[in-house]
C-alpha cells in the first residue's frame, strides 16, 4: 500500500532517540544537516536518477556517468556549495567517475607534493576544472611493489626536461581511474635517472591529451583497459592503459617538495623524509575508512529492512508467520555487521583526526607520527573494507532469492564495492607493513625505546604477558576495561610470539616472509584492539539523546564479543581467557542481540540513508517491499514485448521441428 509505513510499528518499538543518534552518526549537527540537505538535493534531481544504470552497455553507461558527472559540478557552481558539501554531492550521485580521482588524489598529490609554486601554478586550473587529472601509479607488472615501477623520467640537462619514457610492456600504466577516457593530465610515478644514476620512484606532473581537440598528445598512447567485474558497479569509470614513448616534460613538472633536481641536474632531498611521496596514499586510505562504515551501513540497512518485512514459517492457528529478524541464526549474523558498521564510523572518525594531527606536525617539520600514520590507515583499510566487503555479500545471502535481484541493490553495491580491497593496497600487503611495525615496536623495547600511539600496550609487555582474564559471570564482559586488556593481551602475544619465532632466523627477511601468515593475523589482532578500543574510547564522551549512549554500549559489547568468539582459537591458545570464559561471552552475546532486536529498525533509520541513496526496493523506508518488487519486474527490457527478439529465429523452428516428428 502507497504511503503506508510497513514499518511503522518496528519504529515504535525503539528505546531511544533516532534523531539524535542520526547526529552521533554523522559526527556532528552541523555534519547531518549538510548531509541530510544535500542527500535530498541529490535524490529530488532527475539527472541523478540511478534505477536505470545496471541494464546500460558500458558506452550508455559512460556517457550517463559523465553527464552525470558534468551536472554535479553544474550544481556545485549553481549553490555555490562549498568543498565539504561539494564532495557529499559528489558521493550522493553514487557512481564512480573520474571526478573522484580528479579531487581525491590528483589535486591530494599536488597540494601534499607539490612546492608552493607549484601548488599555485596547477590547483587554480584544477580547482576550476580547467585541467582534469588522474593518479598514475600502477602499472602493468607492478601495483604494490612501487620500488618496482619501471616507468623512467631522464634528465635532459640541454633542454632542462625530464623525458618520460615506458621502456617496457610492462612498464605500461595500467589501472588509473579516469586516465581511460577522460583527464586531460596526470600525476604520473617514474623512476628519476639522472646521468645514468637511478634515484627512485618520484611523482611528476604530465600533460596527456590536448586541450583543445582532447586528443593524446604526441608520444602518447592512451585507452580504457576493458571491462570489469559486475555489470555497471566500477564500469562507470575509464581505468586507463598509458605509454610514454620520450615524451618531454619541464624540469619544474617533477613535484619538488620531497627531493628537488636543480638546472644544473642536481638530485637534493630536503629534510621532509622520503616516505612522502607515498602521502596520497595514506590520505585516501584515510578517507577509506570512512566510506568502509558507509558501505556496511547501507547494506546492513538493506538487509534488517527486509528481515522486519520478510517472514517465513511460524504461523499458528492463521496467525501471521515469523519475521526473519527474530531467528537468533539471522540476528547472530546481522548484528555484529550492524555493530561494526558503528565501529568503523568511530574508528574512522579518530583517523581523521590522525590523519590531520600528522598533517599539522609536517607542517611544522616535525615527522616523528608519520610511521604511526602509515600503519594505522594502513591496517585499518585493510581490516574494514575486507570485513565490509564480506559484509555487504552477508547481507545479500540473509535476504534469500531476492537479495540476488538487482533490484535489491545489494549486487551493485558489492560489485563496486570489492575493489577496495585491492586498490589503495592490497589488504593482505598492507596488514605485513602493520606487522613490521609491529616487529619494529617490539624490536625496540629493549633499548628503552618506549611506544607510544596505538602501540603504547606493548610497553607493558611484562603485565600482558601475566594476564589472565578475571571474567566469572557473562556481565563482567560488559566492563570495557575486561575487554581491553583481554584484546590487548592477545595481540601483544600474538606479536611477542612471531617476534620470538623471528629471532631464530639469522636473515630475518627470511624469517619475515616464513613466517607472513602468523605476522597478518598479529597485525590483524593489533587492527581490531585500534577499533575496539575507538568505540569505547567514544563512549567515555558526553553523548546527548534519550537512551543513544545505552545503545551504543550494547553495539560496542557486540561488536567486541562478536570478535572474539570469531577468533576464540587466538584467545584461548595465547592463555588469555578459558574456554569458561569463552562461552560466557557467547552466552552474553545472546543476551545482546536481544537487547538489539526492537531497535534494531531505529538503529539502521539512524544512518539516514535516503531511498535514493540505498537504491534498494528490499531497504525500502516504508517496507512496501512486495508490491514494488512485482512492479520492478515488469520494468525490465526482456518484459518490453509478451515475444522477445530471437524466439521466431532460434526457438519456434526448435518447437516446429517436435511438431513435425511428432506428426510423423
Ligand atoms: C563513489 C563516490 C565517492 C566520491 C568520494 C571521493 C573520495 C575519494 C576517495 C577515492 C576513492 C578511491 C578510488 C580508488 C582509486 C584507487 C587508487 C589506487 O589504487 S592508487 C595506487 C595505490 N597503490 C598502492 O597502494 C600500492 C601499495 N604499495 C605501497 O604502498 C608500498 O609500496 C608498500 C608500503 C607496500 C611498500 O613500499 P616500499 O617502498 O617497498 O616500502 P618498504 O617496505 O621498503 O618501506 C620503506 C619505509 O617506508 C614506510 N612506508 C611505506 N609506505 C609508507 C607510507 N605510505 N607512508 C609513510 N611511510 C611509509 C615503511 O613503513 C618503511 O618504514 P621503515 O621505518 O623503513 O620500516
Ligand atoms: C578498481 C581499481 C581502481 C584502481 N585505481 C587506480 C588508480 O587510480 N591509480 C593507480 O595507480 N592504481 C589504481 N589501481 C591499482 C591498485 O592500486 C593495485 O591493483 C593495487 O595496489 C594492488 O596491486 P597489484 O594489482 O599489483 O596486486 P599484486 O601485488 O600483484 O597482488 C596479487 C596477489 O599477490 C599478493 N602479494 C603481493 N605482494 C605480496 C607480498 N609482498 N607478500 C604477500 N603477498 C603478496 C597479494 O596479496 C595478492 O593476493 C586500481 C585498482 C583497481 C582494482
Amino acid at each position: 500500500m502507497e504511503g503506508v509505513d510497513h514499518l511503522a510499528d518496528e519504529r515504535n518499538k525503539a528505546q531511544f532517540d533516532v534523531s539524535d543518534m542520526k547526529i552521533v552518526w554523522a559526527g556532528s549537527r552541523h555534519a547531518y544537516e549538510l548531509s541530510d540537505r544535500i542527500s535530498r538535493l541529490v535524490a529530488s534531481d532527475p539527472v541523478f536518477k540511478k534505477d536505470n544504470v545496471s541494464t546500460l552497455g558500458r558506452k550508455e553507461l559512460f556517457k550517463n556517468t559523465l553527464k552525470k558527472a558534468a551536472h554535479a559540478w553544474k550544481r556545485i557552481n549553481e549553490l555555490g556549495l562549498n568543498e565539504e558539501e561539494a564532495l557529499k554531492l559528489r558521493t550522493f550521485m553514487d557512481q564512480p567517475s573520474f571526478t573522484d580521482l580528479h579531487w581525491g588524489m590528483f589535486v591530494p598529490a599536488i597540494k601534499g607534493q607539490g612546492t608552493d609554486e607549484q601548488q599555485q601554478q596547477w590547483l587554480p586550473l584544477a580547482n576550476k576544472m580547467q585541467i582534469i587529472g588522474c593518479y598514475a601509479q600502477t602499472e602493468l607488472g607492478h601495483g604494490s611493489n612501487v620500488q618496482g615501477l619501471e616507468t623512467t623520467a631522464t634528465f635532459d640537462h640541454k633542454t632542462d626536461e625530464f623525458v618520460l619514457n615506458s621502456p617496457t610492456l610492462t612498464s605500461s600504466k595500467w589501472w588509473p581511474g579516469g586516465l581511460g577516457k577522460i583527464s586531460t593530465h596526470a600525476v604520473v610515478y617514474a623512476r628519476l635517472i639522472i646521468d645514468d644514476k637511478d634515484y627512485g620512484v618520484h611523482g611528476f606532473i604530465a600533460q596527456l591529451r590536448s586541450l583543445n581537440d582532447h586528443l593524446p598528445l604526441p608520444g602518447i598512447t592512451i585507452g580504457d583497459i576493458g571491462m570489469k567485474f559486475g555489470s555497471a558497479a566500477y564500469n562507470s569509470m575509464d581505468n586507463g592503459v598509458l605509454r610514454f614513448d620520450h615524451v618531454r616534460i619541464p624540469r619544474n613538472q617533477m613535484l619538488m617538495r620531497v627531493s628537488q633536481v636543480t638546472r644544473e641536474g642536481k638530485y637534493v632531498h630536503s629534510s621532509v623524509p622520503r616516505q612522502l611521496v607515498y602521502g596520497t596514499m595514506v590520505y585516501v586510505r584515510q578517507i577509506i575508512v570512512f566510506d568502509a562504515s558507509v558501505a556496511l551501513s547501507r547494506a546492513v540497512c538493506i538487509a534488517t529492512r527486509y528481515s522486519a518485512v520478510r517472514r517465513q514459517f511460524g504461523s499458528q492457528n492463521g496467525s501471521h508467520e515469523t519475521q526473519v529478524i527474530d531467528y537468533k541464526t539471522q540476528q547472530a549474523r546481522l548484528f555484529p555487521l550492524l555493530a561494526s558498521a558503528y565501529a568503523f564510523r568511530f574508528a574512522g572518525e579518530w583517523l581523521k583526526w590522525l590523519y590531520t594531527d600528522v598533517t599539522e606536525r609536517l607542517q611544522a617539520k616535525d615527522f616523528s607520527t608519520l610511521p604511526e600514520a602509515h600503519a594505522c590507515t594502513a591496517g585499518l583499510k585493510s581490516l574494514t573494507t575486507s570485513v565490509a566487503a564480506d559484509g555487504i555479500e552477508e547481507c545479500r545471502k540473509l535476504c534469500g532469492g531476492h537479495g540476488y535481484l538487482s533490484s535489491s541493490g545489494l549486487p551493485e553495491l558489492f560489485a563496486v564495492y570489492i575493489p577496495a580491497c585491492t586498490y589503495e593496497g592490497d589488504n593482505v600487503v598492507l596488514l605485513l607493513q602493520v606487522a613490521r611495525y609491529l616487529m619494529k615496536a617490539i624490536s625496540q623495547l629493549n633499548s628503552g625505546n618506549k611506544p607510544v600511539g596505538t602501540t603504547a600496550y606493548l610497553g607493558r609487555k611484562e603485565q600482558l604477558m601475566q594476564y589472565r582474564s578475571d571474567v566469572v559471570r557473562a556481565e563482567d564482559w560488559l566492563k570495557p576495561s575486561v575487554v581491553v586488556e583481554a584484546f590487548e593481551a592477545r595481540a601483544a602475544r600474538m606479536s611477542l610470539a612471531c617476534a620470538q619465532n623471528l629471532s631464530k632466523f639469522s636473515n630475518p627477511e627470511d624469517g619475515f616472509q616464513e613466517l607472513a601468515a602468523d605476522l597478518i593475523e598479529a597485525a590483524t589482532a593489533h587492527c581490531q584492539l585500534i577499533v575496539v578500543s575507538k568505540f569505547i574510547e567514544k563512549l567515555q564522551q558526553d553523548i546527548p539523546g534519550n537512551g543513544v549512549k545505552q545503545q551504543l554500549q550494547v553495539l560496542c559489547s557486540i561488536y567486541a564479543l562478536f570478535l572474539l568468539h570469531k577468533h576464540i582459537g587466538d584467545f584461548l591458545t595465547t592463555g588469555c581467557i578459558t574456554p569458561k570464559q569463552g562461552s560466557l561471552a557467547n552466552e552474553q552475546l545472546r543476551s545482546l542481540y536481544s537487547q538489539v532486536r526492537p531497535n534494531a529498525i531505529a538503529l539502521v533509520d539512524a544512518f539516514n540513508h535516503t531511498d535514493h541513496y540505498l537504491g534498494s526496493i528490499l531497504g525500502r523506508y516504508d517496507g512496501n517491499v512486495y508490491p514494488k518488487l512485482y512492479e520492478e519486474a515488469w520494468k525490465d527490457p526482456l518484459n518490453d514485448t509478451v515475444i522477445p527478439d530471437g524466439f521466431h529465429e532460434y526457438v519456434e523452428p526448435l518447437l516446429k521441428q517436435q511438431l513435425r516428428n511428432a506428426r510423423l
